[in-house]
């Protein structure tokens, strides 16, 4: 017979004491309740012990029940007043008596006729009587005093000196059922328990244990996987950054390299005017992004960089004619937090790039909503551009057929003509859900020459921008978007992100 060290231990006990409460066989083993309750239960399946369990009403005193155990009941309070006093009034009373026990207090002396009451000038008056003069220990006295000795006490016993009844209408007691186990040795258990060997037991092969060869001595202890065990919840990510992390890490192995910045603001510089989005463009009026108050400008990159955008917009670059406008180098100072995470792809145009090179970003952006279930004034963007000199349009569409595939699960992918300032031809992209059906899912296009030009990038730049939270949403299994960020414990614990 296959027996657990806890077993063994709890078996040997159990043969020398034969039939031992369940506490005391605690004691004995020295184990924690819950591995006791294990063997016990274990021992009973091998038909070695047998667990007897009885359940039994007690009574046991309430707060104020301790209380009136150290200064008495009112009533007693109340007679030591007026064996002092011979009579007092109501108010003499609050003297020894809190104002929730004056209340009953005259029922009370009635009803043990320690005193009698009379009305005098308008005011009670309290005399004691004889029987209040040769008072003595009443049954619930006694009752309070055996509550205080022992903590908890069976119905039984305390019904032989007063209805448990009275005790809960007075709050003096309450009433509990407690079960009482009890342990009894089997005969087969006590013909084997002198047989069993109690090896040291070790849960863990340590180098130790190998090198000194004590792993020939010691019981390894079986795990039972498939024990019911209390759920423990772990530190982990959470839910939203996991499903980030999870992307990121996607990108990455199919060879993007990823850029990263520490601040959220941004100049307009390079949320705008680098990608070649004209200064008097709508998108840049406060409607659509937030401006910064305090500082409100920040500063511009590198004089050349700055004049060749400003060219670019004013009299154009690459056979454009540009927007026609006197370029304000005040406006593109002014600082914002990011609206885009194509400002960062601009700023790695800038500061130069591998090419062949691939590049990612995901960045948190900002824009003017109003908050519901599907839309936040602060989301994420996977942002990225492929630089190649052989790159053309349908490059664009094959990779972004690929992301929708690879990123969001789509199983159809459906481009129609866009516009943003800064691609030409743009395209915008939607996936078809199996279960959300078709989402939009991002903007597209080929860098305009006017923006890459400028920047110093002479070969073609295929770049996308997603938004990835309604994807978060499905993959969290959550439809309200607010819950990405929710404190929510029960979700924060439980939240399972389905890939
Ligand atoms: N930045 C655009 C998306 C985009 C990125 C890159 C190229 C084209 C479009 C947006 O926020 O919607």
């Amino acid at each position: 017979m296959e027996l657990s060290y806890q077993e063994k231990l709890t078996l040997i006990k159990l043969n020398e004491l034969k039939k031992a409460k369940f506490e005391e066989l605690v004691k004995e083993t020295g184990l924690d309740q819950v591995a006791v309750m294990r063997a016990v239960l274990g021992l009973q399946a091998k038909g070695l012990a047998k667990l007897h369990e009885r359940s039994e009403r007690v009574v046991k005193l309430t707060e104020t029940g301790k209380k009136y155990a150290e200064i008495g009941l009112p009533e007693w309070r109340a007679l030591r007043l007026l064996r002092e006093r011979e009579k007092v009034t109501l108010d003499d009373l609050r003297e020894v008596l809190s104002d929730d026990e004056l209340k009953p207090i005259v029922g009370l002396l009635r009803k043990e006729g320690w005193a009698s009451v009379r009305k005098e000038d308008g005011k009670l008056i309290l005399e004691i009587t004889e029987k209040g003069l040769s008072a003595e220990e009443r049954p619930i006295d006694e009752a309070l005093k055996l509550l205080a000795e022992k903590g908890i006490v069976p119905v039984k016993e305390i019904e032989k000196l007063v209805p448990v009844k009275e005790l809960k209408r007075r709050k003096i007691g309450e009433e509990e059922t407690i079960t009482e186990r009890t342990v009894e040795i089997n005969p087969e258990g006590e013909e084997l328990a002198p047989k069993v060997e109690l090896k040291r037991e070790v849960s863990v092969l340590t180098p130790e244990l190998i090198k000194s060869g004590k792993w020939r001595e010691v019981e390894f202890r079986r795990f039972d996987i498939k024990a019911p065990v209390r759920r423990i919840y772990p530190g982990k990510k959470q839910p939203y950054r996991a499903f980030l992390d999870k992307i990121r890490r996607r990108l990455i192995e199919m060879g993007f390299i990823e850029m990263t910045i520490d601040s959220l603001i941004e100049t307009q510089f390079w949320n705008f005017d680098a990608l070649f989005q004209p200064q008097n463009h709508p998108a840049r009026e406060w409607t659509d992004t937030y401006q910064l108050k305090h500082p409100k400008s920040g500063f511009l990159p590198e004089k050349e960089l700055v004049e060749r955008v400003k060219e670019a917009h004013e009299r154009g670059l690459a056979g454009s004619r540009g927007w026609g406008y006197v370029w304000s180098p005040e406006r593109a100072m002014l600082l914002m937090p990011r609206a885009h995470a194509t400002a960062l792809s601009g700023r790695q145009l800038a500061k130069g790039v591998e090419i062949p090179g691939k590049y990612f970003t995901i960045q948190r952006v900002f824009r003017p909503d109003v908050l519901d279930r599907t839309h936040l004034i602060e989301f994420n963007q996977i942002d990225g551009f492929v630089v190649d000199e052989s790159l053309n349009f349908r490059h664009l569409l094959g990779i972004l057929k690929r992301f929708a595939v690879e990123i969001a699960g789509a199983k159809k992918v459906k481009f129609l003509p866009d516009y943003y300032p800064f691609t030409e031809p743009s395209v915008q992209m939607s996936a078809y859900h199996p279960e959300l059906g078709w989402v939009e899912f991002g903007g597209a296009g080929i860098f305009r020459e006017e923006m890459t030009r400028a920047l110093g990038i002479d070969a073609p730049v295929i770049a996308w921008g997603i938004g990835i939270d309604r994807l978060a949403m499905f993959k969290l299994g959550i439809d309200d978007i607010r819950y990405l960020f929710s404190y929510d414990l029960r979700w924060l614990r439980e939240a399972k992100l389905v890939w």
